[in-house]
């Protein structure tokens, strides 16, 4: 389903992406691991259309992004590694507000029934009032309104207690076995990507990750 060939990406004269390739299919989870700075959260958005490769190229279903972006666009779920919800509006006004500029349209009851699958019912909570890991729950939900076929997530689990941890991963290994998606995200926590990931892309040139997940990569 996903194929990222030869991709480079450099920010001045550093380069970040260094001929990077991997394929992906459906149903699976991906554990995205490497030291701080090696990449990750630059390839992540190149696959989530946001940023473009200096050269190489990416497909989605054997089609290329550089001709088909919009339409990719439209079947991805995008978390990016910061926060970004609206404070002042509640859980559900946010949900409302994203649906509003979402492709694929949900009714109350279906953009509920999101919140609560990931076990977020503080619907009309104001967000400036919730913990961090529950806008990252909020951050999920909003990145599932539009059905996505490939869901990227940047540290869905950074900085929240083990009980919403356990929570998200559970949630992410049901719902690309439920629906069938693929999904790849970063963490820093190498027991979390063992119990949650089916196997693990080790980005950067660091030996560390390979050593230590070897097992994973498969
Ligand atoms: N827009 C940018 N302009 C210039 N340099 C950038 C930009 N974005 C990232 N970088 C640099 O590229 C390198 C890779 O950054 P990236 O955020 O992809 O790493 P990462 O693996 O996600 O790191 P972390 O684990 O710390 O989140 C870093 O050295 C970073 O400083």
């Amino acid at each position: 389903m996903l194929e990222v060939k030869s991709v480079n990406k450099s920010y001045g004269r550093r380069r970040v992406l260094d001929d990077f390739s991997m394929t992906a299919k459906r149903g699976e989870v991906i554990g995205l691991v490497g030291e701080n700075g090696a990449g990750k959260s630059t390839l992540l958005k190149i696959l989530a259309t946001l940023s473009k490769p200096d050269s190489g190229e990416v497909y989605l279903n054997g089609k290329s992004y550089r001709k088909h972006f919009k339409a990719h666009r439209k079947r991805i779920g995008y978390v990016p590694q910061d926060i970004a919800v609206w404070e002042d509006l509640t859980v559900l006004e946010n949900m409302k507000f994203f649906a509003r500029l979402s492709p694929v349209k949900k009714t109350l009851p279906e953009l509920k029934g999101l919140l609560n699958n990931i076990q977020l019912d503080r619907h009309d909570t104001k967000v400036n009032k919730l913990s961090g890991g529950m806008k990252r729950k909020l951050n999920l939900a909003i990145s599932l309104i539009n059905d996505p076929e490939f869901l990227l997530l940047d540290e869905p689990t950074a900085g929240i207690d083990l009980k919403s941890r356990i929570e998200i991963g559970e949630f992410l290994k049901t719902m690309a076995v439920n629906n069938d998606t693929l999904i790849i995200y970063t963490s820093h926590d190498m027991s979390e990507i063992k119990e949650v990931c089916d196997r693990v892309v080790v980005i950067g040139q660091d030996s560390f990750y390979r050593e230590i997940l070897a097992d994973y990569i498969k």
